[in-house]
């Protein structure tokens, strides 16, 4: 739990981060709790020639509504892993994730497909855009990938402009990616990610491929989605970037050793390597 002038420091960091044009609305989001994602003792394995490799340890954490969530953690934490649990891309040897009250695990392949189509925006560290299709018809892509978040098809076209022109990228719709800078990729692929209106967007590792500075902008511009009711979860293995969350845990060889605005189960350091 977070002490107050903790919490203080965090929400002037925050801040920097957010338009402050609505600093009242902003701290409302940052102060909600109520979680949206809860993660039951989730424990994943790997068995490659008779040898047990465990990715995660009993995982347990809460994921709260409308929060900006950082997963930090060194390489080979297992932040991906868990990542793909999220995303009900991978499903876990034991354990669950619960989205919205809905265990995923439940779920078909196909009805988890379709779910994701709909309650979860993925954004990747190396943007992954279709190269000949345009800034627009890549959103466009996703809309009728993703049964076009509750519109009707006449509709995408106006929606795809609507989720370029909120990550800034309105003038640049007809440009192909090799015609834009990695920064302004990442935004399209970001206007992809928002694209069926999901309540969560899941970014791995998403500034990690950009210089400092375009990192910082477009850092700044996932923060802001949380304004739009978005729950924004990210992974980095940069402390730095991960202490600009609302929420975060830190993982270590699989287990969490540190939470913060969360509740989750800690590891004490001393006992990940017992
Ligand atoms: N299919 C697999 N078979 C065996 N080991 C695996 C497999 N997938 C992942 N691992 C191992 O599990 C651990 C966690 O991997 P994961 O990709 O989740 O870590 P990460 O924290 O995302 O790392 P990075 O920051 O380098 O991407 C690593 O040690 C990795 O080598």
């Amino acid at each position: 739990m977070l002490q107050t002038k903790d919490m203080l420091h965090k929400l002037s960091i925050w801040e920097d981060y957010i338009d402050m044009s609505d600093t009242h609305t902003s701290h409302n989001h940052l102060l909600s709790t109520s979680p949206l994602i809860q993660v039951e003792h989730l424990t994943h394995t790997v068995t490659a020639r008779t040898q047990q490799t465990t990715l995660l340890n009993d995982i347990t954490f809460r994921v709260p509504a409308k929060s900006l969530f950082a997963i930090n953690g060194p390489s080979g934490s297992g932040k991906s892993t868990l990542l793909n649990m999220l995303a009900g891309i991978d499903q876990p040897i034991r354990g669950c994730v619960i989205f919205d009250g809905r265990e995923l695990k439940a779920q078909s392949e196909n009805a988890l497909a379709h779910w994701r189509g709909r309650n979860v925006g993925i954004i990747f560290q190396f943007f992954q855009l279709i190269p000949t299709l345009t800034a627009l018809e890549n959103v466009l892509l996703a809309l009728e990938l993703g049964g076009g978040g509750g519109l009707r098809s006449k509709d995408w076209r106006g929606r795809a402009h609507v989720c370029l022109d909120t990550v800034e990228m309105g003038p640049f719709a007809h440009r192909l990616p090799a015609e834009l800078s990695g920064g302004q990729q990442q935004r399209v692929a970001i206007a992809r990610a928002l694209a069926n209106d999901p309540p969560v967007l899941i970014a791995d590792e998403p500034t990690g491929n950009l210089d400092s500075i375009t990192a910082h902008s477009i850092f700044k511009t996932m923060a802001n989605l949380t304004r739009q009711e978005k729950t924004v979860i990210y992974v980095t293995h940069d402390p730095q970037l991960a202490s600009l969350a609302s929420a975060r845990i830190d993982l270590l060889d699989g287990q969490i050793v540190h939470a913060d605005g969360t509740t989750a189960i800690v590891t004490p350091l001393k006992e990940v390597h017992s």
